[in-house]
């Protein structure tokens, strides 16, 4: 093993022994010997299997057979998600099949950050991942379960259903993906045609086509944003069937997955004797592997929330010193949009989740003593399925990437470190992804200019006033101020000023979409301005100097003078309309960026 993987790990377990402790009694405890609806009075178990058909019924009723939860997060808005419409039936029919029993345990919400993306509602983007484990546990919580099946692939719904079914983590758990749609026009081709329309060089008519052609069908976008990171970490981390992320959705080989994910879930049942709940699998092993996976690969920048507060569900303290730490010494794998022209689809074909994990187990930059959904040991996702003459099968995946444009092994990687950096100075701590970055790109000194919102930077650059090197301060974005949303809309102008020679960059308490590059941004930036955060006082003019190699982000003012001065006011206005209201008690109880922007935070340090 690498000993710097080896040392954070150390660090981890170290820094996470009283929570973990505390974590792993309360899942050992609240698991019980045979099926858990034997453990309900005869009312509840009454109405708990009243739904039921008479087969179910009679399964449910013998108290040999699993009952396995289906917790679905479908629904028509997000093209990744519509494809589970037609899941819990396979499901079911799949569990039938070996006596056991689906129900559709509950719902979660999900919401679509393509659609919402510079909308008001992407300020409820971030508070969704606690509603979607909030439903979650409303959904396990009616205890009649031995398993459970988590249907979830985008931003903030994989990371919701985590740290819900982490919270049962006495329960065998399996994610189940529904699959990338397939590729349309590339998504270099996309982003080109949103910057010719910033700069009026296209019309409307000639966007909307280019969108239609890039989103066309159901499946999950295909840049390497959060959703597809989100794949790839759940498999690294062993929760899904090795190699399910990335087969399209509606093909034979996706719904045999499906199948098996069903069948497999009963396997690790108590019953069944193969006990293995995901709270013994979502471990400080499995976590390190999750980050050196994302780090291998450029994945999205959302997972610096994400992953803290999944760990702190496990009762496990992860920081992004962690995650810096491991960044030095994980070389970057692959080049999938926004950190390269490829597509999701290209990765699979040029070897996909065998390959990568293949290669980063041999460099011995994970850990293979970890459990998964198939049992002890990581090697075996290092195989990849298929089928023979109909028969789910699995064979080991290309010992050779078949595209090293897009795909490389560790000797031959795209470069010796990860793609993430963290980011620290006298504005605060923030995070940016360099891998989508040119290296001439990464270091930016120049003068600040202070927006209050996207809206407002898209008009100083259609008033030409941006033609200038500058660094856009963007605050009051944070999680507390209003539910720190994606400003991802900003990406097309900063590109085209960028292209036009302009050294642009970007520093905010906000965040950016998984599918954001090219432009120098410190995101995430703690403390955020509306608790007080540097950025509060920053004024225009101000040298700011944001430096992606050595990872630091510098006010130049005098300290003393900067001290000085009064905050700004933040944007208390913008917190009513599409029901932004509902949420105000959640922004007040965020943590910071550092530790997952988290409304669980707190609960879970001390009671985890
Ligand atoms: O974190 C992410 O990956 C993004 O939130 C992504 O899910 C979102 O849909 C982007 O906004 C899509 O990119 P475009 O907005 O460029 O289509
Ligand atoms: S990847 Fe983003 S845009 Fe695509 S379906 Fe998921 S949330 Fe929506």
């Amino acid at each position: 093993m690498h000993p710097r993987v080896l040392e954070v790990t150390e660090r981890l377990i170290a820094r996470s022994r009283a929570t973990r402790q505390a974590y792993l009694a309360l899942i050992r405890g609240a698991a019980t010997d045979g099926p858990m609806r034997g453990k309900l009075q005869c009312a509840n178990f009454a109405h708990g299997v009243a739904g039921c058909g008479s087969e179910d019924k009679h399964s449910l009723r013998m108290m040999n057979s699993a009952n396995i939860a289906i917790v679905s997060s479908y629904n028509d808005m997000l093209s990744a998600h519509q494809p589970y419409e037609v899941f819990p039936e396979q499901i079911k029919n799949a569990l039938r099949e070996i006596g056991s029993v689906g129900q559709f345990a509950g719902g979660t919400p999900a919401m679509c950050d393509g659609v919402t993306q510079g909308e008001p509602g992407m300020e409820l983007s971030l508070p969704s991942r606690e509603v979607i484990a909030m439903s979650t546990a409303v959904a396990l919580s009616h205890n009649m379960f031995d398993g459970a099946l988590m249907l979830g692939i985008c931003d903030k719904i994989v990371p919701g259903l985590m740290m819900g079914s982490l919270r049962f983590g006495h329960l065998p758990t399996i994610f189940v993906p529904g699959g990338p749609m397939v590729s349309g026009i590339s998504n270099k081709e996309k982003a080109d045609v949103r910057q010719k329309y910033a700069e009026g060089k296209a019309t409307r008519e000639e966007l909307l086509e280019s969108e239609m052609k890039s989103y066309h069908s159901p499946g999950t976008c295909t840049f390497y944003g959060t959703a597809n990171t989100n794949q790839l970490l759940m498999e690294v981390m062993g929760l899904h069937l090795p190699g399910a992320s990335f087969v399209n959705p509606n093909t034979p080989l996706r719904e045999a997955l499906t199948r098996e994910a069903a069948h497999q879930v009963t396997r690790l049942t108590k019953q069944n004797g193969n006990f293995m709940p995901i709270g013994e699998i979502v471990d400080e092993k499995a976590l390190v592997n999750s980050i050196v996976a994302l780090h291998a690969t450029g994945g999205s920048t959302n997972h610096t929330l994400h992953m803290p507060a999944i760990a702190m569900a496990a009762g496990i303290q992860l920081t992004w010193q962690d995650m810096a730490d491991l960044s030095e010494v994980v070389p970057t794998l692959s080049h999938v949009y926004p950190n390269g022209k490829a597509d999701i689809n290209h990765f699979q074909a040029a070897g996909g989740m065998s390959f990568l994990i293949r290669e980063l187990l041999e460099a011995g930059l994970l850990h293979e003593d970890v459990n998964t959904v198939l049992g002890h040991g990581l090697s075996q996702y290092t195989k990849e399925p298929f089928l023979d003459n109909g028969k789910l099968v699995w064979r080991e995946g290309p010992t050779e990437s078949l595209d090293e444009n897009i795909l490389r092994p560790v000797a031959r990687a795209f470069s010796a470190e990860g793609g993430l950096r963290v980011m620290e100075g006298n504005l605060g701590r923030g995070v940016m992804k360099v891998s989508a970055v040119a290296l001439e790109n990464q270091i930016v000194e120049a003068p600040a200019m202070v927006f209050q919102d996207q809206q407002d930077l898209a008009d100083a650059f259609k008033a030409g006033l941006l033609e200038k090197d500058f660094v856009a301060v963007m605050r009051f974005q944070g999680p507390r101020s209003n539910g720190m949303p994606e400003l991802h809309k900003m990406t097309p102008f900063l590109g085209v000023l960028q292209d036009r020679g302009f050294k642009v960059a970007l520093v905010t308490d906000g965040r950016m979409s998984g599918a954001s590059g090219k432009i120098p941004a410190a995101i995430h930036v703690s403390p955020e301005a509306y608790v007080g955060g540097a950025l509060a006082r920053v004024q225009e003019g101000d040298i700011i100097r944001v430096d992606g190699v050595k990872g630091t982000l510098e006010l130049k003012v005098d300290a003393a003078e900067f001290a000085a001065r009064e905050p700004a006011k933040g944007l208390l206005g913008n917190n009513i309309g599409s029901g932004r209201e509902l949420f105000g008690f959640m922004r007040l109880a965020f943590s910071s960026a550092e530790q997952g922007a988290s409304a669980f935070t707190s609960a879970l340090e001390t009671l985890n």
